[in-house]
């Protein structure tokens, strides 16, 4: 047997690299026989030796690679049955033509098939020996399969989705590549198809990454159903598909597949128990009037995505020329917002929203800037009708709601006496039926009580499908936060749909604001709406408030709140912390000098309770008497146009239930209110039947809890 050996070295593949017909010098004839039968029987390798077509020889490594129950099996089979068709031409070109001609000896991958019929990867070494004294062919094949696999798993990696297992951005354009040169040379068409989901961020946000990318794999799977299997599905990354369409005709026109796209995505995704509903934004572009690369065909479908986006979301456009130019003129200040958002240059300030009955800040409005580096302080009517343009204003939404959480989360740790923040909603957020999803994980991320956040919705955006709103305003409530209509009297709402939105507040439009001095139009919506939310329970707030004739006029006509430059700009937080840490009242002066004086007496046997109640009512704007005794109240009731009186009740005795009986035959009009540390129905009730007592008010008292009363005491008496 004539094998190729160099006389030392004769592992795997080498022993088809050493030299042929070597032969040990020096040992007898059959001494050599035996031991290289030995090692090639020992090698892993794969080695048989065929002559005329068929195996003449095959060692106990090629019984296995082949799966023969013995070596001898092989032995008269057709040598070239081993190698699969595919592989035929390579191996008789690439292996026996390069022998024949120069002795060169060369190795090649390719697959050689098992008695079972399946392949495995090996590398193939073949040569021309001599073996029993004929021309015979020996070959080598070293198994590879397991690094085949290996190579094959990290170029599937390096081109493919992990999430999704669809091909990646890459692999996508290279295909599209190929496919455009098929075209170019068949005078074919093709189309690329963006897929964008509608508001993903939200399931994220809401409901969680591991719900995102359930999501994500249910919606890959859907995306496959809509295309032939010559066609691609890609996910670009994020909530990005994109599909490409070779060839499409026929019942497989653009149009038809975008449809059958939006509806497969539309169809409800079971996440976790619940069942929940996205859409999808499509854009088109084809080969080759929208562009003949890759490149520019995806980078159009990208923005004809974005068009259907602006056009409300779930839908599809072509693109077009006309959608390049807008983009290029909108692209520099959206960039501008998008690096703003990235690094950070956004800051709240906040706004306090004043009581106007006690002069309390009740709340305050968070307000947008953006403090950029090379434009200094830029305010929002600058920048948020660009981003209203575009998807980036959700993004936008969902800092201002997340910083004004996190702001009050920082404020309450430091120990300021914090009071609720209003956020205002873009059309486009309210469009999206999860943001009662998105306010509550938001509340609960950062440990806020829900009575601290408001959101201010625009009448308009309200009435873009009324049903819908309705319902998400009552999901909305049901998290405990307060909502009121922004910006109300500017929008032609239907006022039917006004009571059954779960709002607490109406904000009267700055414009009526400026005009109530001069103008009779204006006091007359003012004051009708004024008249009109009270009558259906909402309270009212008028922004814009710059001059005491205003403020005077909106006292009278009974508005509960107001905002604007009078008692503060919109102020930066440290400003708004000192203002809230300060001060508990702003001073309702004007107020109080142009309308009625506000006389409150309170009867209370305890000095640091008539103290405390000076001290407090007196900084709200009240004129506070306090009297030792209920004879000493009669006194002072006497002489001054008391509005409210309140009278401790004494452990045991019900001097101050006789005291208030007596008063209501005296002074009727003067509401009465009972501090009591008895709060027990009995005792109540009894107050109530022998004292005609307006209402109570526990005592010990919170400040706030107090003032509350008051005010609502002084409104009862200032009605009736
Ligand atoms: N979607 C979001 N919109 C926002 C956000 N932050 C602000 N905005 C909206 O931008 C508009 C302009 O806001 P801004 O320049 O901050 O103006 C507010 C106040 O500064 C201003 N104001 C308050 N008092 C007075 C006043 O006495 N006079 C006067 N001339 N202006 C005053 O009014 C604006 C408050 O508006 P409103 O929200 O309607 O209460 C404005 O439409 C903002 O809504 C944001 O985060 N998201």
């Amino acid at each position: 047997m004539e094998l190729p050996m160099n006389g030392v070295v004769l592992t795997g593949l080498e022993l088809a690299g050493a030299r042929l017909n070597l032969r040990r010098r020096h040992a007898h004839p059959d001494e050599n026989e035996f031991h290289y039968r030995t090692l090639v029987e020992m090698i892993p390798d794969a080695i048989w030796i065929s002559r005329e077509g068929r195996v003449v020889y095959a060692n106990p490594a090629a019984q296995r690679l082949f799966g023969a129950a013995a070596p001898e099996h092989l032995v008269g089979s057709e040598a070239i049955a081993r190698v699969p068709p595919s592989c035929r031409h390579a191996m008789a070109q690439g292996v026996f033509a390069d022998i024949a001609i120069a002795q060169r000896q060369p190795r090649c991958a390719l697959q050689l098939q098992r008695l079972d019929g399946s392949l495995v990867d090996v590398e193939f070494f073949g040569c021309a020996v001599r073996f029993d004294d004929a021309d015979s062919i020996l070959n080598v094949a070293h198994d590879i399969t397991s690094r085949r696999r290996h190579e094959r798993e990290i170029e599937h990696q390096a081109t493919h989705d992990l999430l999704t297992g669809l091909p990646n951005r890459a692999l996508f354009l290279d295909r599209l590549g190929h496919a455009i040169r098929r075209a170019e040379r068949h005078r074919g068409r093709l189309a690329v198809m963006f897929v964008d989901l509608d508001k993903f961020k939200n399931v994220n946000d809401t409901l969680g990454h591991a719900a995102g990318d359930e999501l994500l794999r249910a919606i890959s799977a859907r995306l496959k159903l809509c295309v032939r299997d010559a066609d691609t599905v890609a996910r670009l990354g994020g909530d990005e598909f994109v599909l490409l369409l070779d060839h499409p005709l026929g019942d497989a026109t653009p149009s038809t597949i975008a449809e059958r796209v939006a509806r497969r995505v539309g169809e409800p995704v079971p996440l976790f128990g619940h069942e929940h509903v996205v859409s999808g934004s499509i854009g088109i572009s084809i080969y080759p009037d929208d562009g003949e690369q890759a490149e520019a065909l995806l980078r159009h479908a990208d923005i004809a995505m974005y068009r259907a986006k602006e056009a409300g979301r779930n839908g599809f456009r072509f693109f077009t020329h006309d959608m390049q130019s807008r983009l290029d003129a909108r692209v520099a200040p959206e960039q501008g917002m998008h690096r703003a958002l990235q690094r950070d240059e956004f800051v709240l300030h906040f706004q306090p929203q004043v009581d106007l009955r006690s002069g309390r800040i009740a709340g305050m409005e968070a307000l947008l800037r953006w403090q950029s580096p090379e434009l200094g302080l830029v305010q929002p009517l600058q920048f948020i009708p660009v981003a209203e343009e575009s998807t980036l204003i959700d993004e936008i939404g969902h800092w201002v709601l997340d910083r004004a959480c996190a702001t009050l989360r920082a404020w309450i740790d430091a120990g300021v006496p914090v009071v609720p923040i209003a956020v205002n909603v873009a059309a486009s957020q309210f469009a999206d039926q999860a943001l009662d999803l998105l306010v509550r994980a938001t509340l609960e991320r950062h440990g806020i009580e829900p009575r601290l956040l408001e959101l201010e919705l625009t009448e308009s955006l309200s009435m873009v499908d009324p049903e819908a709103s309705v319902a998400l305003m009552h999901r909305l409530k049901a998290t405990g936060i307060g909502m009121s209509i922004d910006d109300f009297g500017t929008g032609y709402s239907n006022l039917s749909y006004l009571k059954r939105f779960p709002v607490d507040k109406l904000k009267i439009d700055q414009s009526f604001t400026r005009g109530l001095a001069c103008d009779p139009e204006d006091q007359s919506i003012v004051t009708a709406v004024i008249r009109m939310a009270h009558s259906l329970g909402l309270r009212t707030i008028a922004e814009g408030v710059e001059t005491e004739g205003q403020l005077r006029l909106l006292a009278g006509q009974g508005c509960d709140e107001v905002q604007g430059f009078y008692f503060s700009r919109p102020l930066p937080g440290a400003a708004m912390v000192a203002l809230l840490g300060g001060q508990t009242c702003m001073d309702l002066g004007p107020v109080v000098r142009g309308t009625r004086r506000r006389t409150v007496l309170l009867a209370d046997d305890d000095p640091a309770s008539r103290a405390a109640f000076l001290r407090l009512a007196g900084a709200c704007g009240y004129h506070v008497l306090a009297a030792r005794s209920l004879d000493d109240a009669y006194e002072l009731l006497a002489g001054h146009e008391v509005g409210v009186v309140l009278a401790a009740q004494q452990p045991g005795g019900d001097s101050s239930i006789d005291f208030f009986r007596r008063i209501k035959h005296m002074h009727p009009r003067t509401v009465r209110v009972l501090l009591t540390g008895d709060t027990s129905p009995g005792n109540l009730a009894e107050a109530i039947n022998k004292g005609a007592v307006f209402k109570f008010a526990p005592k010990p008292w919170s400040d706030d809890a107090l003032l509350g009363v008051l005010a609502s005491a002084f409104a009862y008496y200032e009605h009736f």
